[in-house]
């Protein structure tokens, strides 16, 4: 059983089961050298996207190449059966609503689905409560639910305030069309917003406060809606959708990049690498897609022919000591592994929301890289890597945390220390399942454990 059965069932024994069944991975690799094709799966972030779209669009936007990663699994069962069971009815629209019992929807671990439900769920006419995994209760929801009461939404805290599980209490009546928002706390408010804003009877003027975080995952979300034909203007810190019709279309999902960055990964820690990944495009909606200019510091060509990206390890010294990972938060882990298994000690800004997620990700990194004599120190908003008393291990236990990037970030390591264990392998399956099969495609040995 994984979680995604867990979240399905969702009782004390199933729990303790999980908690039971959990196993571990042991990677070896014979030889340093990694070739081959990995077709990996569709992008959480952009699919995640489409379905809320897919869901608003009263049946006129499909979503192709859906991704197999749990969240959006997840999603695509949640809001597919919401649209078939539910009448979506905002203010302004007839009165015939169909009285529904307050029901419960738990997401697990999936932050997109927590935050995009949020503002999604605000448009229904019945209430709802909304929950997750016992993380996704320490993970802030205050500045949307907060954002969505002003637009005139009704909503609630259930244990504590500021934090899921909420209680959505029926269809939102518009009382405004101005918001404003914290943009450095998490991108995802703001996409849940902009998401919704199209189907608000009188659109939205969101006026982002300070620094954007994540601001790639903002772009896509107005790429994909403009592709939705919903029209945006964004003129300094103040984003604009007027209320209009999707159009009909289909949003095809892009494999995933944060995927991607793993295999960069393995190309810099290995002596010999020829990868190719499928279906990539250089032009990509994901800012992860930046992993090709950062790779390219660290040797990794990546050259886009036959609609796929081609990776090839070129030798070449590091030359890139600085990293603003801003953007693309979810590179971090992969990017600070790298730099710490190849002694390169550099230097991170840009990874404050790395606490929120789904661990506190610096403590994570930390605990780890400890294990291979590396520390990571934390000076006001920079961190650094001190490998000077770094050492490679026969073996080495990775405690993963509940956190898919921690498991992946460091599974890379096999290339350099003979035998990695790698804690609770299912925890990938949040955005990447097939990535220890993955692995065995191209020469590393996976074996379970338990
Ligand atoms: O909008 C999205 O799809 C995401 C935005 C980012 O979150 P933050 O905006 O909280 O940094 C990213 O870390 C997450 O994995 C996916
Ligand atoms: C932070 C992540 O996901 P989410 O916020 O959607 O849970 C992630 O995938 O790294």
């Amino acid at each position: 059983m994984n979680w995604k059965s867990y979240t399905e069932t969702q009782n004390i024994a199933s729990l303790q089961e999980y908690i039971l069944m959990k196993h571990n991975i042991i990677l070896t690799k014979k030889g340093k050298s990694v070739k081959g094709t990995v077709q990996l799966t569709g992008s959480k972030s952009e699919c995640n996207r489409a379905l809320i779209i897919e869901a608003l669009s009263n049946g006129k936007v499909k979503v192709e190449n859906i991704s197999d990663a749990a969240d959006a699994v997840l999603l695509a069962g949640i809001l597919r059966a919401e649209v078939k069971d539910r009448k979506l009815e905002i203010s302004g629209a007839d009165d015939s609503r169909i009285e529904h019992p307050l029901s419960e929807i738990n997401v697990g671990p999936a932050g997109t689905a927590m935050r995009f439900l949020t503002a999604y769920l605000a448009l229904q006419d019945e209430g709802v409560i909304l929950t997750g995994s016992e993380r996704m209760k320490q993970r802030p929801i205050g500045i949307l639910v907060e954002a969505l009461r002003e637009l005139g939404a009704q909503i609630e805290y259930v244990e504590n305030e500021g934090f899921p599980p909420i209680k959505l209490k029926g269809s939102l009546v518009q009382q405004s069309n101005k918001v404003s928002i914290k943009g450095n706390i998490s991108s995802q408010y703001i996409t849940a917003l902009l998401l919704i804003a199209a189907r608000l009877p009188f659109g939205l003027e969101l006026h982002i406060e300070g620094d954007l975080t994540s601001r790639p995952y903002v772009e896509m979300t107005l790429a994909m809606l403009q592709t939705a034909g919903i029209q945006h203007t964004w003129q300094v810190n103040v984003i604009a959708i007027k209320n209009q019709d999707f159009t009909t279309t289909s949003l095809y999902i892009e494999p995933d990049w944060s995927a991607a960055s793993y295999w960069y990964a393995i190309a810099a820690l290995a002596d010999e690498a020829e990868l190719f990944l499928p279906g990539l495009t250089q032009y990509s909606l994901q800012g992860d897609s930046v992993i090709t200019e950062i790779m390219a510091n660290f040797g990794i060509t990546s050259q886009f022919k036959d609609g796929g990206v081609y990776l090839q390890k070129e030798a070449k010294a590091i030359s890139r000591k600085i990293f603003d990972l801003k953007e693309c938060p979810d590179l971090a882990q992969t990017i600070v592994v790298i730099c710490a298994a190849l002694g390169h000690e550099a230097t991170f800004t840009g990874l404050e929301t790395l606490k929120i997620k789904e661990t506190d990700r610096i403590k994570a990194l930390q605990n780890e890289l400890a294990k291979i004599g590396v520390k990571l120190t934390e000076k006001g908003q920079v961190y650094k890597l001190d490998c000077s008393e770094k050492q490679i291990p026969e073996y080495v236990f990775i405690n993963t945390y509940d956190d898919h990037r921690m498991a992946m970030a460091f599974a890379p390591l096999a290339l350099l220390i003979p035998q990695v264990e790698v804690e609770d392998a299912d925890v990938v399956e949040k955005s990447y399942p097939a990535f220890w099969k993955d692995l065995e495609k191209v020469g590393f040995e996976a074996e379970a454990t338990g």
